[in-house]
């Protein structure tokens, strides 16, 4: 057996991640109403990952990424990406980072896109902003669509792009500045499944051939199959992440997500599969911990996962 430390570290989330979550809370008010989106959210992510994170609708995804872009504030935990810490930026720091070090794609392809320019002016308007050299922006942006695969689609305006093409688009326009992140909230969901997997194509691209670290926020499970590492967050926690390949090439492997206090949430499906209520019984072994179900006499009971 081969074995590479290098990805052991990644997929444990050791490591120095590009984006580190601990215990993030942020808590909304409204008419004296509390809503709690994030409930100590915990989350690492490696510098070059590609990953997503599924969740139902209101389980805080929205959230996050408001946080993780710079546009908003957690009201307690920490939150660090790329060496920024999101709590004390000030407002040059910030501006400084929605500009270079994060990009955006959101789901709706009329906010990432203005429509009186053609594809290649939108790439190079974040350009521009950063005050790239004039001769070098229509290059670098002729040279982005084509490696997202709508080079054909340069002088072309949004309103003669398909839905697909636009997001594709988008995501060279957020890729314009040589960002370390790409985030993108429900990228695909107003697409049909063949023009979101071109979308999932070209943000593979931007992840493989530019180097950026990928985190895209959906509620559609299917996501896991564009993607090496899907992430589970239930009630504004991290809660689960399946990774593809792995020990087992083509299949996938289930992880729990532990906190810093060693707090981890078990699979529903394990909860209900093996009847465990209330409280299970550890059996730590040399290399893992078996996990029994409790019965009225710990002699007597047979049923566990390990
Ligand atoms: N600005 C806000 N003011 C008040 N409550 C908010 C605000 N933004 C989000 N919430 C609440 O926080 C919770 C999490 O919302 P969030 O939008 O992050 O979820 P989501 O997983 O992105 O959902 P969706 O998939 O529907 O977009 C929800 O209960 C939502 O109503």
């Amino acid at each position: 057996m081969t074995t590479d430390p290098e990805a052991g570290r990644r997929r444990a989330g050791e490591g120095d991640p590009l984006i580190r979550c601990d215990n993030l809370v942020r808590i909304f008010r409204t008419d004296g109403v509390e809503v709690q989106a994030l409930q100590g959210l915990d989350l690492t992510v490696a510098d070059g990952e590609m990953t997503a994170l599924v969740g139902a609708s209101g389980s805080g995804k929205s959230t996050l990424l408001g946080i993780l872009s710079g546009l908003d504030l957690p009201s307690a935990g920490r939150a660090a990406v790329a060496g920024h810490d999101l709590l004390a930026m000030g407002r040059r720091e910030r501006l400084g980072y929605r500009r270079r070090t994060v990009g955006f794609i959101w789901q709706q392809t009329a906010r990432n896109l203005l429509p009186h320019l053609t594809a290649l002016e939108n790439v190079a308007l974040p350009m521009r902003y950063a005050r790239s050299p004039r001769g070098q922006r229509r290059a670098r942006a002729d040279e982005l669509l084509g490696a997202v695969g709508v080079g054909h689609c340069r002088d072309r305006r949004p309103a003669e792009l398909s839905g697909g093409e636009q997001q594709r688009v988008a995501v060279a326009v957020a890729a314009a500045n040589g960002p370390r992140v790409l985030l993108a909230d429900e990228p695909t969901g107003e697409l049909d499944s063949t023009s979101g997997a071109e979308v999932f194509g070209a943000l593979r691209r931007a992840n493989e051939e530019l180097g950026a670290t990928i985190l895209v926020v959906t509620h559609d499970t299917q996501v896991s199959e564009h993607v090496r590492r899907t992430i589970r967050i239930r009630d504004g926690r991290t809660s689960a992440e399946t990774l593809r390949g792995g020990a087992a090439e083509g299949g996938a492997e289930e992880y729990a997500v532990l906190d810093r206090v060693g707090r981890l949430q078990l699979p529903r499906e394990y909860v209900d599969r093996y009847r465990l209520r209330d409280r299970v019984r550890l059996t730590p072994e040399e290399d893992h911990i078996g996990v029994w179900r409790a019965g009225a006499d710990d002699d007597e009971e047979g049923e566990g996962a390990s």
